[in-house]
């Protein structure tokens, strides 16, 4: 059984989550793992200075977790998928296909080992006023406290950023301010066309 591992990373409200729920609709044998199922519960998310909850970092996640899941798909892709999604069928004895997983989130090509797994990276971006106005309006668990954008979220996004930057440089930058149908085809074109080329 072949596999592709893709990375949809970006900032957050980027449109990760809705990029990547609409792929295995489309794309055969393929599931999605999100970081943001990691998260540690809040009693172990220590605050900074400024008594802001440091959740904009790889010590708030269970990557060992996540790291987990990755590695029991990586193993029996098809099993692993069975056990998510029970509807899902097997096609194990379809000659030549390929089992593609999709991992998610806001700081995956930030955690080495995890960045180390990827076929393809992508990362969609937008621009700061957008991701704060989209920000504004989802209600996150404990919800955002006052000043957290700017005091927090968006100063550690910078951070991140640039270490990521600093150490992956095969990265497809996308613009999150398309339509959600273009962002698709372009990514859905593009697997499609590397799907073909593992086949051979
Ligand atoms: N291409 C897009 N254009 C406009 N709004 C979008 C687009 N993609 C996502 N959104 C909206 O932005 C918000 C965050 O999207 P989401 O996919 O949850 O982002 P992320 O997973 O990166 O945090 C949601 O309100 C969603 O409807
Ligand atoms: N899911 C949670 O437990 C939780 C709690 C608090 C903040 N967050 C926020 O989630 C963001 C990352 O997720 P998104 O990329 O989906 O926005 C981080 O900026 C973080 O501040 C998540």
């Amino acid at each position: 059984m072949r596999k592709l591992i893709i990375g949809i990373g970006g900032m957050t409200n980027g449109g990760k989550t809705t990029l990547s729920k609409s792929l295995p609709e489309l794309l055969h044998n393929s599931l999605v793992i999100s970081q943001d199922n990691f998260f540690k519960d809040d009693s172990m998310v220590p605050a900074d200075v400024s008594g802001f909850k440091q959740y904009d970092t790889l010590d708030a996640l269970h990557m060992d977790r996540m790291m987990a899941d990755i590695g029991s798909w990586q193993e029996d892709p098809q099993g692993f998928m069975m056990s998510r999604d029970p509807s899902v069928k097997s096609t194990a004895s379809e000659p030549s296909n390929v089992c593609v997983l999709i991992v998610e989130g806001f700081l995956i090509f930030n955690h080495g080992p995890l960045n180390t797994l990827f076929n393809k990276r992508y990362f969609l971006q937008i621009p700061y006023e957008i991701c704060k106005e989209r920000r504004s309006s989802r209600v996150y668990v404990p919800p955002d406290p006052p000043g957290y954008f700017d005091g927090y979220v968006w100063p550690m996004y910078l951070k991140n950023r640039k270490a990521m930057e600093e150490t992956v440089n095969d990265i497809v930058f996308l613009d999150g301010t398309q339509k959600s149908e273009m962002l698709l085809s372009t990514v859905l074109a593009d697997i499609q066309e590397m799907l073909m080329i593992t086949q051979r």
